[in-house]
C-alpha cells in the first residue's frame, strides 16, 4: 500500500503528520529516531559508550537501569534522602562490596568499598586514578584548578610539597597554637556568658563549632579576623558575609555532582547567579587581605615588627608563621595565594567542625564516656579555672579522648563519599593478604571509581560485628605496664583521613583543634540534648544533610550548664 492510499483510510491523520514532518525535515528526523532506537538496543541499561556489565564479573549491577540514561533516575533519587543507606544496601549485595552504575553527568562509576581495593587505586597504581576533570570542573571556579584539594600532577605535587613542609614546621604549629588558644578564650567566655543567668543556657552547638573552625582557619591561613566569634552569645547569630558565601558555594558544588548539565543551567538560573555572587564575595574579601599582607611583607623588609592593619596578625605577631607566610615564599601572585588559602579553608574547616558536632552528639548518646574524658584531662593537665589550653602535640597524652573523637569520625566520616577518574583500562587487584578472597575488579578508561567511608565504617568484614556501634575502646590498647595507648589500624583501614600519597595533611591539626576544644570546654560545662518543647529542631539521632562533606541536618540545640556552679 502506498502512502497516498493509506492517507485516505483510518491511518490517515497519522500518515499526514508523518508526511508533514518528512516535508519539513527531510530524512534527518527519522534517521535520528532510528539512530536513537539502535543506541537504546545497544545500551539497554547504561549510558552510550559505557561497558556492558557482563565484563565486570563479581561487580553488582543494580536492577532498574534505563536505556541510554542508565541509573540516572536512581542516583538522582538518592540525592535527597538516605543516600548512604542506599549506597550500603548496594554494597551489601555482593560479598566484595563492589557495584557499578552509569548516570548522566558522571559516566560509568564502579564503587569499591574495601581497603584492599583502595590501596591499589590510591597507592599501587596512583597515577592511573587522578581526581580528574569532573572534579576540577565542578570545583574549579571556586577553588582554582591548581589548588591542592583539586589539582593532579605537577601543580598538586608542588602544593603538596610546600604544604607538607608547612604542616611539619614548628613556626606554623606555634601560630596554630596561638590562634586556637585565642579562640578558646573567646569560646570559654561565651559559654560563661550563656550560663551566667540562672538555669541552663541554650545554644546551637554545631553553630559554635562552625564559628570556631571558620574563625581559626581564617587566622591560621591568612591572619584574617572574620569577627564571627566573640564572648557575646549573640555573635553566633550574626551572619558573616564570607561564611554565608562560602557555605552557599559549597552547597552548589555538591549539587553539581548530581545535576546532569549543571554547567548549562547555571548560565541562566538563580543557582548560577548565586554561585557567581558568592565567588565574588569570597574573592573580594580574600584578595583584600592578601594585598595587605603582600604590602606588609614589603614593609617588613624595612621594619619586621610593624603591625598589619586590619588583620589579627598585629596582636599575635611574634607567635610563629601562618600559611601565607609559607606560600609567599613560593609566589607573590595574589590569585595563586587566594587559591592556596581557599583550598586550605575548604579542606580543614567543615571537616573539623562536623567531626566535633558528631562527637558531641555521640557523647550525649553515650554519656558514660564523659567522666572518663574529664578524668583523663584532669589527671594529665589539672583543672585550671578557665579550662585547659592544650599544646599542639599534647593530644598524644590523651588516648581516651582521642579514641572518642576518632570513633566519632569513623562512624561519621567528614568526607563520606569520594571518587577518582580512570585514565587507562585497569584491573583493581586487592592489596595485602586478602583473607576474604576479594576478586579483582575491572575498570575502563574514561570511567570513575568511587567509595564511601560511611559504608566502610558499617561493614562487618572491615570493623567487626559491632561496626555500627559507637565504641571508642576499639581504638584503645593497654601495654604491659598497664598504660593506655591509641591503637593504630593503619591508614587503609582508618581510611576516613584518606590514604596513600594524598593522605590528609591536616590529620594532626584536626585532632589537635578538636581535642583542644574538648579539653577547654568539657571539664567545665555539661551539654544536654534540648527537648522539642525547648525548641529542638533536630531529629534524634540526627540525620545528615546531603553535601560534599558530612554536616548534620538541622543543627541541634543543647542546654548548657556549668559543672561547678
Ligand atoms: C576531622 C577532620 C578531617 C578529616 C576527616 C579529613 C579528611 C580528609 C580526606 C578524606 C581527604 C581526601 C579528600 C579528597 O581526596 O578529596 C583530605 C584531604 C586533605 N585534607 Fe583533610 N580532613 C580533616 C581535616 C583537615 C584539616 C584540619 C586540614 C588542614 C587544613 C586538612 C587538610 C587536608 C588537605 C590539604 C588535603 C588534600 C591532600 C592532598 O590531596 O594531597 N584536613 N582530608
Amino acid at each position: 500500500m502506498k502512502l497516498e492510499d493509506a492517507s485516505s483510510g483510518s491511518l490517515g491523520p497519522v500518515i499526514e503528520v508523518i508526511q508533514s514532518i518528512l516535508n519539513q525535515t527531510g530524512y534527518i528526523l527519522p534517521a535520528l529516531v532510528l539512530f536513537i532506537i539502535a543506541l537504546a538496543i545497544k545500551y539497554p541499561n547504561r549510558l552510550p559508550g559505557t561497558t556492558d556489565p557482563k565484563h565486570r564479573p563479581g561487580v553488582y549491577f543494580p536492577p532498574g537501569a534505563d536505556p541510554l540514561i542508565g541509573h540516572t533516575r536512581m542516583i538522582v533519587g538518592f540525592g535527597s534522602e538516605g543516600q548512604f543507606e542506599n549506597f550500603k544496601a548496594l554494597s551489601d549485595a555482593t560479598p566484595a562490596g563492589s557495584w557499578n552504575v552509569s548516570f548522566l553527568g558522571t559516566s560509568s562509576m564502579t564503587f569499591v568499598n574495601r581497603p584492599e581495593y583502595l590501596e591499589y587505586i590510591q597507592k599501587t597504581n596512583f597515577d592511573n586514578f587522578p581526581k580528574g576533570s569532573q572534579f576540577t570542573g565542578r570545583l574549579g571556579d571556586l577553588l582554582g584548578v591548581t589548588g591542592i584539594f583539586v589539582a593532579d600532577g605537577h601543580p598538586w605535587k608542588t602544593q603538596r610539597k610546600q604544604a607538607s613542609h608547612m604542616f611539619s614546621n614548628r613556626e606554623f604549629n606555634t601560630w596554630v597554637r596561638a590562634v586556637i588558644h585565642n579562640e578558646l578564650d573567646d569560646i570559654s567566655a561565651l559559654l560563661d556568658n550563656v550560663t551566667a543567668k540562672n538555669g541552663p543556657g541554650k545554644l546551637i552547638l554545631p553553630e559554635l563549632m562552625f564559628r570556631y573552625t571558620l574563625s581559626s582557619f581564617a587566622k591560621m591561613a591568612f591572619a584574617a579576623n572574620l569577627n564571627c566569634l566573640s564572648p557575646d552569645p549573640d555573635s553566633l547569630k550574626r551572619p558573616v558575609p564570607f561564611a554565608v558565601a562560602f557555605d552557599r558555594a559549597q552547597a552548589i558544588i555538591n549539587d553539581r555532582f548530581i545535576t546532569p548539565g549543571w554547567y548549562i543551567w547555571e548560565k541562566f538560573n538563580k543557582t548560577g547567579r548565586d554561585m557567581r555572587s558568592s565567588i565574588k564575595t569570597i574573592r573580594e574579601f580574600g584578595l583584600d587581605i592578601i594585598h595587605k599582607r603582600l604590602a606588609e611583607r614589603q614593609d617588613e623588609k624595612k621594619d619586621p615588627l610593624a603591625p598589619v592593619e586590619g588583620t589579627k596578625k598585629e596582636q599575635l605577631k611574634k607567635e610563629g608563621k601562618d600559611l601565607l607566610d609559607f606560600f609567599m615564599d613560593l609566589t607573590t601572585d595574589p590569585e595563586e595565594l587566594l587559591i592556596v588559602v581557599l583550598n586550605f579553608i575548604i579542606a580543614g574547616r567543615d571537616t573539623t567542625a562536623q567531626s566535633l558536632s558528631w562527637l558531641f552528639y555521640e557523647l550525649m548518646a553515650h554519656p558514660e564516656h564523659v567522666p572518663k574524658i574529664r578524668k583523663e584531662i584532669a589527671e594529665k593537665f589539672g583543672e585550671p579555672e578557665g579550662g585547659v589550653r592544650l599544646d599542639y602535640e599534647s593530644f598524644r597524652e590523651l588516648p581516651y579522648t582521642v579514641a572518642c573523637l576518632h570513633e566519632a569520625i569513623r562512624l561519621h566520616p567528614a568526607v563520606p563519599k569520594n571518587g577518582k577518574a580512570v585514565m587507562k583500562d585497569d584491573v583493581i587487584i586487592p592489596q595485602g593478604p586478602n583473607p576474604d578472597n576479594l576478586p579483582p575488579v575491572r575498570v575502563f578508561a574514561g570511567e570513575r571509581v568511587g567509595w564511601s567511608d560511611w559504608v566502610m565504617a558499617r561493614t562487618p568484614a572491615i570493623w567487626g560485628a559491632d561496626c555500627e556501634e559507637y565504641n571508642p575502646s576499639r581504638f584503645l590498647e593497654t601495654d604491659e605496664a598497664g598504660k593506655l595507648h591509641l591503637r593504630n589500624f593503619g591508614q587503609w583501614k582508618s581510611h576516613y583521613f584518606n590514604a596513600g600519597p594524598r593522605l590528609c595533611l591536616g590529620m594532626n591539626l584536626a585532632t589537635y583543634e578538636a581535642t583542644a576544644f574538648i579539653a577547654a570546654v568539657l571539664p567545665r560545662f555539661n551539654f544536654e540534648w534540648a527537648t522539642a518543647a525547648q525548641g529542638q529542631k533536630s531529629a534524634w539521632p540526627p540525620q545528615y544533610a546531603n553535601s560534599v562533606t558530612h554536616p548534620i541536618k538541622d543543627p541541634y540545640l543543647v542546654n548548657v550548664t556549668r559543672v561547678k556552679a
